[in-house]
């Protein structure tokens, strides 16, 4: 359907989604049948949702109301917010374009995208007045953001038909794929997150290496820091199984495409971070020309697992003798490059 055919406020949309998403906006747009539409919609929303949460100028008790009452925005057809600074605020100024396009989903869309935004407003309500300390909180927060993503992607792959119910069905799998994804964004901004005095590591692993999140940066603390990182990484391995299992399910080119590429953009750019010292004195990010040769070659589900298996044996030969998470590093890359 090209631009010329569609209605100006679903034109709209397909700017802001190339305005806040460069590189995946494409991905998005080559999705067959009516889930192109219901992908570009949900990515639009939920990115209005997180750029409410990350907004660090709205105060805390007003922020907890917009998030638990956001999914109620989408059928307000007025609703919109003017006071955001973020990059991408075009979303909340113009939400009303959004949220009508919203309303003209097919109700089965409707159903997924409205109920992922109750979850995601509620949980990030929640965690957002707590500190990510045990791994199971950061498998809460992750969840919440991330998971959530997943899980509503799925309902809607199985909803449009082009693929099988069990996509949609099998939630700890989609949950995964989330969690892949948002725990190297987050072991990836360490640094990032310093600075906006956000932290997302969790308190139970970095305090064993040291007393402050931010002692990483300094040079001294470089080798307990590589080890908190390490162990980081190698828990964030443990859903690569999942993500295996996940893809061989999918049977769609175009559904396929748009899961692959974010996934191997993170195990590549984990395969950077292991015991990688940039981590803690910038942002360790892939090559383009990298990240465009993986795109390209993630196109099957066997040279996907080549992908996969490329990179964990890459981190598997740079293991630091004595690093304390070095049994469990070798056990899961053993896993990851033996799947049958
Ligand atoms: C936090 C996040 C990982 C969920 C963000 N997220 C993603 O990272 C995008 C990729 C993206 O936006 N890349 C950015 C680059 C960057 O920001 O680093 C780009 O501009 O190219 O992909 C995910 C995404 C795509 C496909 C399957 C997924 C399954 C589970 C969870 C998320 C899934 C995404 C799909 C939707 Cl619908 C919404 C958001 C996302």
């Amino acid at each position: 359907q090209k631009l010329d055919e569609m209605s100006p406020t679903a034109r709209k949309c397909y700017v802001y989604l190339n305005q806040t998403s460069r590189s995946f906006a494409a991905v998005i747009q080559a999705l067959d049948g009516d889930l192109r539409h219901a992908v570009c919609i949900f990515y639009l929303v939920l990115r209005a949702l997180d750029t409410v949460e990350d907004d660090m100028t709205i105060p805390l008790k007003d922020k907890v109301q917009m998030l638990q009452n956001f999914y109620k925005n989408l059928e307000s057809p007025d609703w919109k917010y003017m006071d955001s600074k973020d990059k991408d605020r075009i979303v909340l100024e113009d939400f009303p374009t959004i949220s009508t396009e919203y309303r003209g989903l097919d109700e089965h869309y409707r159903e997924v995208i409205s109920d992922i935004c109750h979850k995601m407003g509620d949980g990030m309500s929640e965690v957002l007045q707590t500190e990510v300390i045990t791994l199971q909180d950061w498998n809460m927060y992750c969840h919440y953001v991330a998971g959530l993503v997943g899980i509503g992607l799925s309902k809607l792959f199985s909803a449009s038909k082009l693929e099988d119910p069990i996509v949609g069905k099998d939630t700890q799998l989609s949950n995964s794929m989330g969690l892949f994804l948002q725990k190297t964004n987050i072991i990836r901004d360490y640094l990032e997150d310093n600075i906006d005095k956000r932290e997302f590591w969790p308190r139970d692993v970095w305090s064993k290496y040291g007393k402050k999140l931010s002692d990483f940066q300094e040079k001294e603390n470089i080798t307990p820091a590589l080890h908190c990182l390490n162990e980081l990484i190698t828990n964030a391995l443990e859903h690569v199984p999942d993500v295996i299992k996940y893809m061989s399910r999918l049977r769609n080119q175009t559904v396929f495409n748009f899961c692959a590429i974010p996934q191997v953009m993170a195990i590549a750019t984990l395969a950077k971070c292991y015991n990688n010292r940039n981590v803690f004195s910038g942002v360790v990010k892939i090559r383009k020309g990298q990240a465009v040769g993986l795109m390209m070659e993630a196109t099957c589900f066997q040279s996907l697992r080549r992908i996969l298996y490329k990179y964990a044996r890459e981190i598997g030969k740079t293991i630091p003798p004595g690093d304390p998470s070095a049994p469990k590093t070798q056990k899961i890359i053993s896993t990851v490059t033996s799947l049958g």
